[in-house]
């Protein structure tokens, strides 16, 4: 646990992991003239680290650092990058609780989930480890006699990523992966509220042996300057994001003046839809693991629980019944499995929520109310009478708050699900075969979860449609993200 008489350092058995200066091109560096901000532990609100705050123009130098190194790192073979990213996996699981220590000190989950980020995370680096070897290419018949036609994949070149607090080691690890399996150099900026994360791979990337200059780590509190110097930066050929659905167009808009090639993981309202036919039980405990992972602080949560009539008083009593054996905590301590929320902000936007569905008419039939151990703990809550009028029907609540809206018909379940400019994740419970067939296919969504509420692997494309982003993430397409496709056409 985190005391006064406690550092983060005391509780890590490799205190090296615990690095406050930026990683530029292998070399730890402060900050111009110093400067530094906080990270807090949210379960305390203390400061438990000052980190070093960079500039758009250190930034700008490690980009510079990245362009002069990348052409070397894309000349080694495939089989040389892939063993120094499964070096970096080994050193990751290695070190996984202390990297989880590190993530639930700076972001709060409990110390079990935070572990399984790490595992989450460190997969990235795995399977883009074997991936690295399999960037392959065409040959085309040719369109004349005396014409023979190829296709090849190249690297993009450097590639700038900037990432959410709420995974801080699987978001840049989902990134950094491909990138630099591909042959690509990375800079990235992480989240001010969970820099420390970051920092710890970068560590272990370094032990790795990734060359100088390949990997930068640029922690600044600006995160607008960055985004200015990653977009208007000639030498950066790639932006890959993942945040809220309003960032993601700002950066967008920053990225057309030069027509840079993006990746844009953004915001999410998924529906979570429960037929009759499911089996009621599975569907209670699928709803829990996917709202409240995180303390319902991630873009694929349930934001929308859709139940039909004919079981949706017994769904909602099984729900709010289960939800009383859960322990909210510090993430530090054993048995927590809600933690704090990241910020004061979080709380009060799901106090917001609440508030506007009671207002309408919702009633609150578990939790409702902060926590009694005050800061930014919350009671995991359930609302009965959800309509679509409410906020939560077109805004990511992105916190504990699960509520359920009655429905009679398929068409009818449909037709709302799909009513959001979002088209991240979606889920459903059905036992009926062509039910699921019908359901999965007119769902709007990048990804379907059928009988689960738990879709995060490696092994996936995971990625959204509409307002929810560009491109795909992870399994064998990862990888095409940074990569260009060249097309050759020989005379003979
Ligand atoms: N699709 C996905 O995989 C994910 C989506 N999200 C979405 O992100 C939101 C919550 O995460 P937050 O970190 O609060 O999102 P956010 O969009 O506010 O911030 C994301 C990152 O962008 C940075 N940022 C903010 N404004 C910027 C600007 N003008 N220029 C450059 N960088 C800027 C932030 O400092 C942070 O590092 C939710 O909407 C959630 O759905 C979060 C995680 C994953
Ligand atoms: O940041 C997020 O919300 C993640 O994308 C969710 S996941 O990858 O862990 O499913």
């Amino acid at each position: 646990m985190l005391d006064s008489a406690t550092n983060l350092a005391d509780l890590l058995k490799d205190p090296d992991l615990l690095v406050t200066k930026a990683y530029l091109g292998g070399d730890w560096t402060d900050a111009e003239g110093g400067k530094t901000f906080e990270v807090t532990n949210p379960a305390r609100g203390d400061v438990i680290a000052k980190v070093a705050d960079l500039d758009r123009a250190q930034c700008a130098k490690a980009i510079d650092l990245a362009h002069a190194a990348q052409k070397d790192w894309a000349k080694k073979t495939a089989k040389e990058r892939s063993q120094i990213l499964r070096k970096w996996f080994d050193l990751m699981i290695e070190h996984a609780d202390d990297l989880a220590t590190i993530l639930t000190a700076e972001e709060g989950k409990p110390h079990a989930e935070a572990k399984g980020e790490i595992m989450y995370g460190a997969s990235f680096v795995e399977w883009f480890a074997e991936e690295a070897k399999r960037v392959y290419g065409d040959t085309i018949p040719g369109n004349a006699e005396n014409k023979r036609i190829s296709v090849i994949r190249q690297p993009v070149g450097v590639a700038a990523a900037i990432t959410p607090w709420n995974f801080p080691n699987a978001m840049i690890t989902r990134k950094a992966g491909p990138a630099l399996a591909a042959g690509c150099s990375f800079v990235v900026r992480p989240p001010s509220q969970t820099p420390l994360s970051a920092l710890a791979l970068g560590v272990l990337a370094d032990r790795a042996g990734l060359p100088k200059g390949i990997l930068s780590i640029v922690p600044s509190s600006s995160s607008s300057e960055i985004g200015k110097e990653f977009c208007e930066n000639e030498k950066v050929r790639k932006l890959t994001f993942t945040g809220s659905t309003e960032v993601g167009r700002i950066l967008l808009s920053q990225a057309a003046d030069q027509v840079k090639k993006c990746s844009m993981e953004l915001g999410g309202n998924a529906p979570f839809i429960v037929f009759d036919d499911a089996d009621l039980d599975a569907a209670v405990e699928g709803a829990i693991a996917c709202k409240f992972r995180n303390n319902g602080q991630t873009c694929v949560c349930a934001n929308r629980i859709y139940v039909q009539s004919g079981i949706y008083d017994a769904f909602a009593e099984k729900l709010a019944q289960k939800l009383q054996d859960k322990t909210v905590g510090d993430g530090l301590e054993e048995g927590t499995d809600y933690g704090p929320l990241i910020d004061r902000d979080a709380v009060e936007k799901v106090k917001a929520h609440i508030a506007d569905a009671q207002e309408k008419g919702g009633k609150v039939i578990a939790g409702g109310k902060e926590h009694a151990l005050g800061g930014t703990f919350f009671q995991p809550t359930v609302i009965t009478g959800a309509t679509q009028d409410m906020a939560f029907a077109t805004e990511e609540t992105f916190g504990p708050l699960a509520p359920l809206f009655r429905f009679e018909t398929e068409e009818e379940a449909i037709e709302k699900a799909n009513d959001t400019i979002f088209g991240l994740a979606s889920y459903f419970f059905s036992r009926d075969i062509s039910r699921v067939t019908r359901v999965q296919e007119a769902l709007e969504y990048g990804i379907v979860g059928v009988n689960t509420g738990l879709i995060s692997t490696e092994v996936a494309p995971f990625g959204g449609v509409k307002q929810s982003g560009l491109g795909r993430e992870g399994s064998k397409y990862g990888i095409d993200e940074f990569t260009e496709m060249k097309y050759i056409n020989t005379a003979i």
